[in-house]
């Protein structure tokens, strides 16, 4: 694992480091860049109702989105419409709910299989989750997976709601993934957000993509460690994190989205050959 470091340090990485580690990378192959969204293309805010995408993101997406020879596909938490209506570009693919539905920009939808008995609890585990919110904490129920958030609640008592959370997504059968300031549910399968890169990259280009294209993905939380994972030799990835300490599976650590941004500008300057 390279870190970049000095990025930490500087928190303003500049064009020309970012422009050092993908200018050897890329090629005159097919490009595929995969991004996650909250944390990502967008800063974190209080609620997720109040993120957004800044002009220069918003601008770099849209016209990275127009290159023929640049595959984009952003691959989310939320559920699909949701990121879908926030990233607000057509076109590309999108995955929510950590990969359990997957859109494809002519209308065609992928949904995970879930056993029955499992998808039985689900409404079940909301209504429990819905009867622990206090101070502030509430239930964003995705249809397929659930974020109980505790943002709100004062941070002396965020470790206990956290762990009464899953308490109750296990005992629902369900799997419990920390987020920032939020527990996921995500149901017993295997299946996430690195199964669901391969799965769009494998419809999209074949089996042997590997050889075909070239990937760069970047996230920012535990669950896009799959496709950190997913790409380890193959592809180009960040993690967006401030935290020296964090362990991570990603080819570089970057300290905000504006430097996902600046990966974004570079994309836009290279394939838009300007
Ligand atoms: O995979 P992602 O696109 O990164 O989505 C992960 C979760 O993001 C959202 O929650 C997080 O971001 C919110 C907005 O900044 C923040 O208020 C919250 O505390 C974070 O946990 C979203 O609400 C979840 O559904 C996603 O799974």
């Amino acid at each position: 694992l390279r870190i970049v470091e000095q990025l930490d340090l500087k928190l303003e990485p500049q064009m020309e480091d970012l422009e050092k580690y993908l200018e050897d990378y890329v090629s005159n192959k097919p490009f595929a860049l995969l991004l996650d969204y909250d944390g990502t293309l967008a800063a974190i805010q209080p609620h997720p109702n109040m993120t957004y995408m800044t002009e220069y993101t918003k601008e770099a997406l849209l016209n990275i989105s127009s290159y023929p020879n640049v595959y984009l596909a952003v691959i989310s938490g939320r559920g699909v419409d949701d990121v879908k209506t926030k990233v607000g570009i057509d076109g590309i693919v999108y995955a929510g709910n950590h990969g359990l539905e997957i859109l494809y920009p002519n209308g065609t939808r992928y949904i995970h299989e879930v056993p029955s008995d499992v998808k039985a609890n689900f409404t079940k585990m909301v209504d429990a989750l819905e009867n622990l919110k206090r101070d502030g904490s509430w239930v964003e129920n995705k249809k397929f997976s659930v974020t109980f958030h505790f943002r709100a609640v004062p941070e002396k008592d965020h470790e206990k709601i956290n762990n009464e959370a899953k308490e109750i997504i296990e005992k629902f059968g369900y799997r419990a993934n920390p987020a920032h300031c939020a527990i996921e549910a995500k149901p017993p399968v295997v299946w996430h957000k690195g199964k669901a890169a391969e799965y769009i990259l494998n419809h999209s280009f074949g089996k042997d993509w590997r050889e075909k294209i070239q990937v760069v993905f970047a996230g920012d939380d535990t669950t896009d460690e799959d496709v950190f994972e997913l790409l380890q030799g193959i592809g180009v990835t960040f993690r967006v994190t401030k935290d020296p300490n964090i362990v991570t599976k990603a080819t570089y650590k970057v300290p905000s989205t504006e430097a996902v941004t600046k990966v974004l500008q570079w994309v836009d300057k290279k394939f838009g050959n300007k």
